[in-house]
């Protein structure tokens, strides 16, 4: 049982996001599985058990252009080391491997969708299939044009720490429907066993790209500049990236977890006349706050032009 993932422009994301899946197959199937009670299932019908069986893929492919990727690739899966669950990896027959799957993850370059939709035969191996694109700035309706009706498009905004487990993904709104049931299930069991996940009307996924899509980016750049303000006080360079990882990972585990707001958190650090509202002034006095949230505003916007042909 299960079906035949196809990650169609296997880069950075298309890695991420099979690493995150593959880890997850491999936890799950860790365990010792129980005895299945037996439960009667009139044909036809999706009870349950069928349902998380054919939501689950259990068979990879990965596409790419060049030879070159390709080996890239072989060695980044071989070396993963999944439990023998293999990752199929193409070269140039990007049709041939829709042809053969049930779900395609569109990950290539958002200049690239046009010409990969349109190659010979495309349309034909997609038709009736689920296609989820992650492309930033593409529109539902553009991929719509470019497939016939009857492939179902879903747009999904995830992020590097997929590879990780630990990623954030934002998915298209479905409309409910009996077919859709199978959808949700399948998008799901994708990216909620490699973070988060979840669904938000496509009006709002520039915004998404900007802030979980790029934010690892923007995270990224706090977390060295913190380290750097630890090494230019004497830390050694290993131990002030730690310090600040970990920090800024509790600090977000206590939002996430605890729901705790970061106002609230923020407050129980400084202690009156301390060092650390002697810090945040000086992280106000260099607006960091508008920096911040103006990096998202933009990033937003620059999102959103990512799909217009004239402003790529
Ligand atoms: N990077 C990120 O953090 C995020 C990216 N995204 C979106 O994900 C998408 C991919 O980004 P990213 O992974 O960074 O990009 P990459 O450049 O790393 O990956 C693109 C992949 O597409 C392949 N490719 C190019 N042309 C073709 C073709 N004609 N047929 C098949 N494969 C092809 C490339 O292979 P080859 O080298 O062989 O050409 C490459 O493996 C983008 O649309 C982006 O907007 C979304 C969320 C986060
Ligand atoms: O920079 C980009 O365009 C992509 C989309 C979100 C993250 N990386």
């Amino acid at each position: 049982m299960g079906y035949t993932l196809c990650v169609l422009g296997c880069g950075t994301m298309g890695v991420a996001i099979l690493s995150g899946v593959l880890a997850s197959l491999d936890a799950r199937h860790s365990f010792v599985p129980q005895p299945k009670k037996w439960e009667s299932h009139t044909p036809g019908t999706v009870t349950p058990q069928t349902l998380e069986d054919e939501s689950l893929p259990s068979r990879f492919i990965a596409c790419v252009s060049r030879e070159e990727t390709a080996k890239k690739l072989a060695n980044a899966f071989f070396s993963a080391g999944t439990l023998g669950r293999n990752v199929e990896i193409v070269q140039a027959r990007n049709v041939d491997a829709a042809r053969q799957s049930n779900v395609i993850l569109l990950c290539c370059k958002p200049q690239i969708a046009q010409k990969i939709l349109s190659e010979s035969g495309m349309k034909e191996a997609l038709d009736g299939k689920l296609l989820i694109s992650i492309l930033a700035g593409v529109t539902i309706a553009q991929l719509e044009a470019m497939v016939l009706p009857s492939t179902k498009v879903v747009r999904a905004m995830p992020n590097t720490p997929c590879k990780i487990r630990e990623g954030m993904t934002v998915v298209s709104t479905l409309e409910p429907s009996d077919e859709s049931e199978l959808e949700r299930s399948i998008i799901l069991n994708i990216f909620s066993s490699i973070g988060r996940c979840r669904f938000l009307e496509e009006k709002h996924f520039d915004a998404c790209t900007a802030l979980s899509g790029s934010g690892p980016a923007f995270a990224c750049i706090f977390l060295e500049a913190m380290a750097d303000g630890g090494v230019m006080m004497g830390l050694p360079r290993a131990e002030a990236l730690e310090l600040a990882a970990q920090t800024l990972q509790g600090a977000a585990r206590m939002t996430l977890q605890a729901g705790t707001h970061p106002a609230q958190l923020k407050d129980a650090v400084t202690t009156p006349g301390g060092c650390t509202i002697a810090g945040l002034l000086a992280m106000e006095d260099g607006r960091v706050r508008s920096t911040i949230a103006r990096a998202i505003q933009v990033a937003t916007e620059r999102a959103s032009e990512l799909g217009q042909p004239g402003k790529r």
